[in-house]
């Protein structure tokens, strides 16, 4: 789990060939997933190549679906500066960094 992505390196894998996602600062390698997912296809399809961590949460993913994504880990984003790097919430009693990559 060495490798960092940049959110332009990680727009390279949006297809269903090769799918990444990232989710809470850490980037997914989801391809296998995308016929197993029991939220269908589409909606990673939606978020292929792309920061998903809002709609991962908005889904309302549960412990569950957290340890499946374990799985997947490949790497972490490498959130360029500025881009809401630094901002936590709070996940249980582990304080996750999150980026949030929306540009005004
Ligand atoms: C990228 C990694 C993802 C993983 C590993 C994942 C995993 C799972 C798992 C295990 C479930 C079964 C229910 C549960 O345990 O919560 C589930 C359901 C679901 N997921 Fe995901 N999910 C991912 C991404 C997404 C995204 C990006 C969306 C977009 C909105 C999404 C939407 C849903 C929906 C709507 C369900 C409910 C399906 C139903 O009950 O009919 N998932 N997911």
């Amino acid at each position: 789990m060495s490798k960092e992505f940049t959110i332009e390196q990680l727009s390279n894998y949006n297809t269903k060939k090769e799918l990444f996602v990232a989710i809470r600062g850490y980037v997914y390698d989801v391809t296998g997933f995308l016929e197993d997912h029991p939220g269908g296809d589409e909606v990673l399809m939606d978020v292929a190549g792309q920061e998903a961590t809002e709609a991962y949460d908005d889904a309302g993913h549960s412990e569950d679906a957290d340890k499946t994504l374990d799985k997947f880990l490949i790497g972490r984003l490498n959130a360029p500066a500025g881009a809401g790097a630094g901002k936590t919430r709070n996940k249980g009693t582990v304080e996750v960094e999150i980026y949030t990559l929306k540009r005004w």
